[in-house]
Protein backbone atom coordinates (compact mmCIF):
# COMPACT_ATOMS: atom_id res chain seq x y z
CA UNK A 1 0.00 0.00 0.00
CA UNK A 2 1.01 3.39 -0.86
CA UNK A 3 2.04 5.87 2.09
CA UNK A 4 0.55 8.45 3.35
CA UNK A 5 2.40 11.46 2.94
CA UNK A 6 0.51 14.80 4.41
CA UNK A 7 1.74 17.89 2.70
CA UNK A 8 1.94 21.57 4.23
CA UNK A 9 2.35 24.72 2.71
CA UNK A 10 5.56 26.52 3.46
CA UNK A 11 5.34 30.74 2.06
CA UNK A 12 7.52 32.86 0.90
CA UNK A 13 8.19 36.40 2.05
CA UNK A 14 9.47 39.61 1.05
CA UNK A 15 11.42 42.26 3.16
CA UNK A 16 9.22 45.48 2.12
CA UNK A 17 12.25 47.69 3.55
CA UNK A 18 15.25 46.72 4.86
CA UNK A 19 16.83 49.42 7.61
CA UNK A 20 20.45 48.10 9.64
CA UNK A 21 20.17 50.59 12.67
CA UNK A 22 23.23 49.12 14.10
CA UNK A 23 25.05 46.03 15.36
CA UNK A 24 25.24 43.85 18.79
CA UNK A 25 28.42 42.76 20.11
CA UNK A 26 28.10 39.44 18.71
CA UNK A 27 28.71 40.63 15.13
CA UNK A 28 24.58 40.55 13.98
CA UNK A 29 22.84 42.95 13.01
CA UNK A 30 20.05 45.29 14.41
CA UNK A 31 17.42 45.66 11.66
CA UNK A 32 14.08 46.94 10.87
CA UNK A 33 11.71 45.45 8.57
CA UNK A 34 8.49 44.71 7.31
CA UNK A 35 8.07 40.85 6.64
CA UNK A 36 5.14 40.33 4.11
CA UNK A 37 4.15 36.88 3.62
CA UNK A 38 3.03 35.74 0.14
CA UNK A 39 0.54 33.45 -0.88
CA UNK A 40 3.18 31.37 -2.73
CA UNK A 41 4.69 28.69 -0.84
CA UNK A 42 6.80 25.45 -0.74
CA UNK A 43 5.07 21.79 0.23
CA UNK A 44 6.45 20.26 3.02
CA UNK A 45 5.37 16.37 3.13
CA UNK A 46 5.67 14.50 6.67
CA UNK A 47 5.67 10.89 6.49
CA UNK A 48 5.52 10.17 10.39
CA UNK A 49 7.33 6.74 11.34
CA UNK A 50 7.76 5.52 15.17
CA UNK A 51 11.55 3.76 14.46
CA UNK A 52 13.03 7.41 15.69
CA UNK A 53 14.48 8.05 12.26
CA UNK A 54 14.55 11.40 10.77
CA UNK A 55 15.27 12.00 7.32
CA UNK A 56 15.03 13.63 3.87
CA UNK A 57 13.28 11.44 0.92
CA UNK A 58 14.96 13.22 -2.06
CA UNK A 59 18.00 15.97 -0.86
CA UNK A 60 18.08 19.13 -2.56
CA UNK A 61 20.74 19.88 -5.47
CA UNK A 62 23.95 21.52 -3.36
CA UNK A 63 22.38 21.64 0.11
CA UNK A 64 24.07 18.29 1.81
CA UNK A 65 20.78 16.43 4.11
CA UNK A 66 22.58 17.39 7.82
CA UNK A 67 22.61 20.95 6.39
CA UNK A 68 18.99 21.27 4.96
CA UNK A 69 17.10 23.13 7.50
CA UNK A 70 14.07 20.87 7.03
CA UNK A 71 16.35 18.43 8.63
CA UNK A 72 17.84 20.81 11.45
CA UNK A 73 14.64 21.99 12.51
CA UNK A 74 13.14 18.17 12.93
CA UNK A 75 16.25 17.27 14.95
CA UNK A 76 15.98 20.59 16.73
CA UNK A 77 12.40 19.67 17.89
CA UNK A 78 13.41 16.28 18.52
CA UNK A 79 14.66 16.88 21.84
CA UNK A 80 11.06 17.75 22.86
CA UNK A 81 8.91 14.83 21.56
CA UNK A 82 8.39 11.69 23.00
CA UNK A 83 10.69 8.45 22.35
CA UNK A 84 10.88 6.80 19.51
CA UNK A 85 9.36 10.11 17.63
CA UNK A 86 10.55 9.77 13.91
CA UNK A 87 9.52 11.12 10.41
CA UNK A 88 10.59 10.98 6.73
CA UNK A 89 10.50 14.30 5.22
CA UNK A 90 9.61 15.25 1.71
CA UNK A 91 10.38 18.89 0.14
CA UNK A 92 8.59 20.19 -3.33
CA UNK A 93 11.06 23.11 -3.74
CA UNK A 94 9.08 25.96 -5.67
CA UNK A 95 10.98 28.75 -4.40
CA UNK A 96 14.47 30.08 -5.38
CA UNK A 97 16.86 29.01 -3.27
CA UNK A 98 19.01 32.02 -1.80
CA UNK A 99 17.00 34.58 -2.72
CA UNK A 100 16.32 36.30 0.38
CA UNK A 101 12.63 35.49 0.13
CA UNK A 102 13.11 32.82 3.08
CA UNK A 103 12.19 29.52 1.39
CA UNK A 104 15.02 27.42 3.36
CA UNK A 105 13.93 29.55 6.48
CA UNK A 106 10.28 29.16 5.85
CA UNK A 107 10.81 25.47 5.23
CA UNK A 108 12.45 25.22 8.86
CA UNK A 109 9.56 26.78 10.75
CA UNK A 110 6.75 24.47 8.86
CA UNK A 111 8.76 21.75 10.15
CA UNK A 112 8.63 22.83 13.95
CA UNK A 113 4.83 24.02 13.62
CA UNK A 114 3.61 20.79 11.77
CA UNK A 115 5.71 18.21 13.62
CA UNK A 116 4.97 20.11 17.18
CA UNK A 117 1.66 18.50 16.12
CA UNK A 118 2.07 15.35 14.91
CA UNK A 119 4.59 14.34 17.60
CA UNK A 120 2.31 15.65 20.11
CA UNK A 121 5.48 18.34 21.71
CA UNK A 122 2.74 20.73 23.00
CA UNK A 123 5.16 23.58 22.76
CA UNK A 124 3.77 27.33 22.35
CA UNK A 125 4.04 29.46 19.38
CA UNK A 126 6.98 31.34 21.57
CA UNK A 127 8.92 28.32 22.52
CA UNK A 128 9.02 27.17 18.49
CA UNK A 129 9.84 30.71 17.57
CA UNK A 130 13.14 30.59 20.30
CA UNK A 131 14.28 27.13 18.70
CA UNK A 132 13.59 28.74 15.57
CA UNK A 133 15.65 31.91 15.96
CA UNK A 134 18.65 29.15 16.54
CA UNK A 135 18.17 27.51 13.27
CA UNK A 136 18.07 31.19 11.46
CA UNK A 137 17.04 34.69 12.44
CA UNK A 138 14.10 34.24 9.57
CA UNK A 139 12.70 31.22 11.27
CA UNK A 140 10.27 33.17 13.92
CA UNK A 141 8.07 34.90 11.37
CA UNK A 142 7.13 31.97 9.52
CA UNK A 143 6.76 30.42 12.86
CA UNK A 144 4.03 33.35 14.26
CA UNK A 145 2.79 33.31 10.39
CA UNK A 146 1.71 36.96 10.38
CA UNK A 147 3.07 39.62 8.14
CA UNK A 148 4.68 41.86 10.53
CA UNK A 149 7.20 44.81 11.30
CA UNK A 150 10.45 43.57 12.70
CA UNK A 151 12.90 44.54 14.71
CA UNK A 152 16.12 43.30 16.41
CA UNK A 153 17.65 40.50 14.71
CA UNK A 154 14.17 40.02 12.21
CA UNK A 155 12.98 38.02 15.39
CA UNK A 156 10.69 40.91 17.53
CA UNK A 157 7.86 40.74 15.79
CA UNK A 158 5.05 43.65 15.41
CA UNK A 159 1.83 42.20 13.38
CA UNK A 160 -0.05 44.48 11.14
CA UNK A 161 -2.37 44.46 8.61
CA UNK A 162 -1.29 45.64 5.54
CA UNK A 163 -3.37 46.11 2.39
CA UNK A 164 -3.34 42.84 0.07
CA UNK A 165 -1.08 44.07 -3.22
CA UNK A 166 0.34 41.75 -5.67
CA UNK A 167 3.80 41.17 -6.10
CA UNK A 168 6.34 40.90 -9.20
CA UNK A 169 9.17 38.63 -8.03
CA UNK A 170 11.79 38.28 -10.50
CA UNK A 171 15.52 36.48 -9.31
CA UNK A 172 18.35 36.93 -11.26
CA UNK A 173 20.77 33.62 -11.47
CA UNK A 174 23.32 34.49 -9.42
CA UNK A 175 23.85 33.35 -5.68
CA UNK A 176 24.67 36.23 -2.94
CA UNK A 177 25.73 34.77 0.74
CA UNK A 178 24.12 37.02 3.21
CA UNK A 179 26.80 36.54 5.15
CA UNK A 180 28.99 38.19 2.69
CA UNK A 181 26.87 40.82 2.91
CA UNK A 182 26.67 41.53 6.21
CA UNK A 183 30.43 42.08 6.83
CA UNK A 184 31.45 43.84 3.70
CA UNK A 185 32.39 47.02 5.01
CA UNK A 186 30.24 49.06 2.49
CA UNK A 187 27.10 47.95 4.04
CA UNK A 188 25.36 51.01 6.01
CA UNK A 189 24.51 50.04 9.42
CA UNK A 190 23.26 53.84 10.84
CA UNK A 191 19.80 54.32 9.64
CA UNK A 192 18.10 56.22 12.04
CA UNK A 193 14.81 54.22 13.89
CA UNK A 194 11.47 55.18 12.05
CA UNK A 195 8.20 54.90 13.77
CA UNK A 196 6.58 52.16 12.00
CA UNK A 197 3.14 53.53 12.82
CA UNK A 198 3.78 56.19 10.51
CA UNK A 199 5.22 53.48 7.96
CA UNK A 200 5.40 54.49 4.40
CA UNK A 201 7.09 52.09 1.49
CA UNK A 202 8.43 55.33 -0.52
CA UNK A 203 10.19 57.13 2.50
CA UNK A 204 11.93 53.69 3.06
CA UNK A 205 14.82 51.60 1.61
CA UNK A 206 16.54 48.48 1.73
CA UNK A 207 20.26 48.92 2.97
CA UNK A 208 21.54 46.24 1.89
CA UNK A 209 20.45 47.00 -2.07
CA UNK A 210 23.20 49.57 -2.77
CA UNK A 211 25.71 47.07 -2.33
CA UNK A 212 24.16 44.06 -4.02
CA UNK A 213 23.61 46.22 -7.38
CA UNK A 214 27.61 47.49 -7.48
CA UNK A 215 28.78 43.97 -7.13
CA UNK A 216 25.60 41.77 -9.06
CA UNK A 217 25.28 43.80 -12.53
CA UNK A 218 22.38 41.54 -13.01
CA UNK A 219 20.46 42.84 -9.97
CA UNK A 220 21.18 46.43 -10.90
CA UNK A 221 19.95 45.40 -14.26
CA UNK A 222 16.94 43.88 -13.45
CA UNK A 223 15.92 46.37 -10.76
CA UNK A 224 16.51 49.33 -13.15
CA UNK A 225 13.95 47.27 -15.77
CA UNK A 226 11.28 47.22 -13.37
CA UNK A 227 10.97 50.83 -12.05
CA UNK A 228 9.57 51.59 -15.63
CA UNK A 229 6.58 49.22 -14.50
CA UNK A 230 6.41 50.18 -10.72
CA UNK A 231 7.77 50.43 -6.86
CA UNK A 232 10.22 48.44 -7.03
CA UNK A 233 13.00 47.33 -4.71
CA UNK A 234 15.45 44.17 -3.53
CA UNK A 235 14.35 42.26 -0.66
CA UNK A 236 16.51 40.60 2.01
CA UNK A 237 19.77 40.47 1.18
CA UNK A 238 19.09 39.98 -2.40
CA UNK A 239 19.48 38.71 -5.25
CA UNK A 240 15.80 38.50 -6.02
CA UNK A 241 13.53 41.47 -6.56
CA UNK A 242 10.05 42.56 -6.25
CA UNK A 243 7.86 45.25 -7.89
CA UNK A 244 4.28 46.51 -6.40
CA UNK A 245 1.24 46.20 -8.05
CA UNK A 246 -2.65 47.55 -7.46
CA UNK A 247 -4.39 44.69 -9.83
CA UNK A 248 -2.83 41.11 -10.61
CA UNK A 249 -3.82 41.39 -14.17
CA UNK A 250 -0.83 44.48 -14.20
CA UNK A 251 1.47 42.13 -12.46
CA UNK A 252 0.87 39.47 -14.77
CA UNK A 253 1.55 41.71 -17.67
CA UNK A 254 4.82 42.68 -16.66
CA UNK A 255 5.51 39.12 -15.62
CA UNK A 256 4.89 38.01 -19.19
CA UNK A 257 7.57 40.98 -20.21
CA UNK A 258 10.06 39.88 -18.08
CA UNK A 259 13.63 38.82 -20.14
CA UNK A 260 13.79 35.09 -20.17
CA UNK A 261 17.45 35.10 -18.04
CA UNK A 262 15.37 35.56 -14.98
CA UNK A 263 12.62 33.65 -13.19
CA UNK A 264 9.88 35.05 -11.64
CA UNK A 265 6.43 34.72 -10.19
CA UNK A 266 3.29 37.15 -9.52
CA UNK A 267 1.99 36.41 -5.73
CA UNK A 268 -0.48 37.98 -3.52
CA UNK A 269 0.53 39.74 -0.25
CA UNK A 270 -1.38 38.47 2.40
CA UNK A 271 -2.00 38.98 6.36
CA UNK A 272 -1.95 35.63 8.01
CA UNK A 273 0.44 32.51 6.16
CA UNK A 274 -1.13 29.99 4.19
CA UNK A 275 0.34 27.25 6.91
CA UNK A 276 -1.11 28.55 10.01
CA UNK A 277 -4.63 28.65 7.83
CA UNK A 278 -4.01 24.84 6.76
CA UNK A 279 -3.75 24.21 10.39
CA UNK A 280 -6.26 26.19 11.62
CA UNK A 281 -4.59 28.28 14.31
C1 LIG B 1 18.61 39.95 6.62
C2 LIG B 1 17.62 38.95 6.15
C3 LIG B 1 16.26 39.66 6.01
O1 LIG B 1 15.21 38.83 5.80
O2 LIG B 1 18.11 38.45 4.92
P1 LIG B 1 17.67 37.24 3.89
O3 LIG B 1 18.37 36.00 4.37
O4 LIG B 1 16.20 37.12 3.93
O5 LIG B 1 18.19 37.64 2.55
C4 LIG B 1 17.49 37.84 7.20
O6 LIG B 1 17.08 38.33 8.44
C5 LIG B 1 18.70 36.96 7.40
O7 LIG B 1 18.17 35.83 8.07
P2 LIG B 1 18.77 34.37 7.86
O8 LIG B 1 19.01 34.10 6.41
O9 LIG B 1 17.88 33.43 8.63
O10 LIG B 1 20.15 34.61 8.55
P3 LIG B 1 21.02 33.67 9.49
O11 LIG B 1 21.14 32.32 8.87
O12 LIG B 1 20.54 33.80 10.90
O13 LIG B 1 22.43 34.44 9.39
C6 LIG B 1 23.28 34.39 8.25
C7 LIG B 1 24.41 35.37 8.48
O14 LIG B 1 23.93 36.71 8.30
C8 LIG B 1 24.41 37.59 9.30
N1 LIG B 1 23.26 38.26 9.96
C9 LIG B 1 22.00 37.74 9.85
C10 LIG B 1 20.92 38.40 10.40
C11 LIG B 1 21.18 39.61 11.12
N2 LIG B 1 20.18 40.29 11.70
N3 LIG B 1 22.43 40.10 11.23
C12 LIG B 1 23.49 39.44 10.66
O15 LIG B 1 24.61 39.90 10.75
C13 LIG B 1 25.25 36.77 10.24
O16 LIG B 1 26.60 37.01 9.85
C14 LIG B 1 24.96 35.33 9.90
O17 LIG B 1 26.11 34.56 9.95
N1 LIG C 1 15.28 23.57 2.87
C1 LIG C 1 16.07 24.53 2.37
N2 LIG C 1 15.63 25.33 1.38
C2 LIG C 1 16.42 26.33 0.88
N3 LIG C 1 17.68 26.58 1.30
C3 LIG C 1 18.16 25.83 2.29
C4 LIG C 1 17.39 24.78 2.85
N4 LIG C 1 18.12 24.22 3.81
C5 LIG C 1 19.31 24.86 3.85
N5 LIG C 1 19.35 25.83 2.94
C6 LIG C 1 20.49 26.77 2.75
O1 LIG C 1 20.08 28.06 3.20
C7 LIG C 1 20.52 29.09 2.33
C8 LIG C 1 19.49 30.24 2.32
O2 LIG C 1 18.32 29.77 1.78
P1 LIG C 1 16.95 30.56 1.57
O3 LIG C 1 16.20 30.62 2.84
O4 LIG C 1 16.26 29.95 0.42
O5 LIG C 1 17.39 32.01 1.14
P2 LIG C 1 17.38 33.42 1.83
O6 LIG C 1 17.93 33.25 3.23
O7 LIG C 1 18.25 34.22 0.94
O8 LIG C 1 15.95 33.88 1.82
C9 LIG C 1 20.67 28.40 0.96
O9 LIG C 1 21.75 28.95 0.25
C10 LIG C 1 20.89 26.94 1.28
O10 LIG C 1 22.26 26.58 1.20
Amino acid sequence: MAKKISWYPSPAKLNLFLHITGRYENGYHQLQSLFQLLDKSDEIGFDINANSDIKIAEQLSGVPEHENLVYRAAMALKAYAPQRSGCALHIKKCLPIGGGIGGGSSNAATVLVVLNQLWHCNLDTEALAKIGLTLGADVPIFVHGNTAFAEGVGDVLLPTLRPEKWYLVATPNVSISTKEIFTSVDLPRNTPKIDVKTYRFEETHNDCQTLVEKTHKDVANLLRWLLHYAPSRMTGTGASVFAVFDAKENADKVLHLLPDCYAGFVAKGVNRSGLHIALGI
